[in-house]
């Protein structure tokens, strides 16, 4: 396949290399600098830039009829808007806030265990998050997504950054410490016991590995699909 990299920083460098072995061509990369973006020969483009940047890429892609995988976080306020958009031109697109299979398999355990958690008043629960310190959004994307799960599940109705003022909120803590990939716990606490589930990411080569097998398999596609579509969790 051809594809196209809009955002050619840490995540940009990964997916090249790992979309190279797998025999796909990297025919365009983007950065700040990049004031055109001609997408005639790309099969499918891949979006791992800044939040302020990521609706102007995604619209590109559907302008141009280019199936487009995005990765980038912070810029959710318009994901519905984007959505439409993608119907409306019968584009193909797949967001997720995390490629990885690891996270996939977390976010499927997260819900499971709020369900279990729900009507278990005496628990607490809160998260944590820690990445890299040039991270720009906070809390991160995944976190966001973890907290929706909880939410869709127990009685909880929304997250909060380093604090809570009600006791239907969750607490998030976002910690940024110098070369962290990207880490995410959920806590369940009560006076006797805390259950606490964790991610690591080691490196960023499962999330580049995993918006690599997206953009594989959205090609041919239209609609609107996430990772579970993709991974048939
Ligand atoms: N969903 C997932 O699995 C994951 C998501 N992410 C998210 O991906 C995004 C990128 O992360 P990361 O690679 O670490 O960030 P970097 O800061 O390393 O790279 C961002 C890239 O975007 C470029 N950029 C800036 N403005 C624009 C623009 N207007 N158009 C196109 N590109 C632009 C930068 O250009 P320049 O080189 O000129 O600075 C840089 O190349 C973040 O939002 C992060 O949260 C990260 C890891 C996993
Ligand atoms: O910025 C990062 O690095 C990461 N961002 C994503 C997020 O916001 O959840 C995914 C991963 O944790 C790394």
């Amino acid at each position: 396949m051809n594809i196209a990299l809009l955002g050619y920083g840490k995540m940009g460098k990964v997916i090249e290399k790992i979309a190279v072995e797998r025999g796909h061509k990297i025919v365009l990369k983007t950065t700040r600098d990049t004031s055109e973006i001609n997408l005639s020969n790309v099969d499918v483009a891949i979006d791992f830039s800044i939040p302020s940047a990521a609706v102007n890429n995604i619209s590109t892609c559907f302008n141009q009829n280019t199936p487009v995988i995005s990765g980038t976080t912070g810029w959710l306020g318009s994901y519905d808007k984007m959505v439409e958009l993608c119907q409306s031109k019968k584009g193909a697109f797949i967001y997720s806030s995390n490629f990885s299979l690891g996270v996939n398999i977390f976010f499927e355990l997260n819900k499971q265990l709020a369900k279990m958690m729900a009507n278990l008043n005496q628990y607490n629960v809160s998260m944590e998050e820690i990445h890299h310190t040039q991270k720009l959004d906070a809390p991160s994307g995944t976190a966001i997504t973890l907290a929706e799960g909880i939410i869709e599940n127990t009685s909880k109705t929304a997250w909060q950054l380093d604090r809570t003022e009600k006791n239907t909120e969750i607490p998030i803590v976002a910690k940024r410490i110098e070369g962290v990939p990207g880490t995410h716990t959920v806590n369940f606490s009560s006076e006797i016991d805390s259950i606490e589930i964790k991610h690591t990411a080691h490196n960023r080569n499962g999330f580049a590995l995993g918006a690599v097998i997206a953009a594989e398999w959205i090609k041919g596609k239209t609609g609107v699909y996430n990772m579970k579509d993709v991974l048939g969790l």
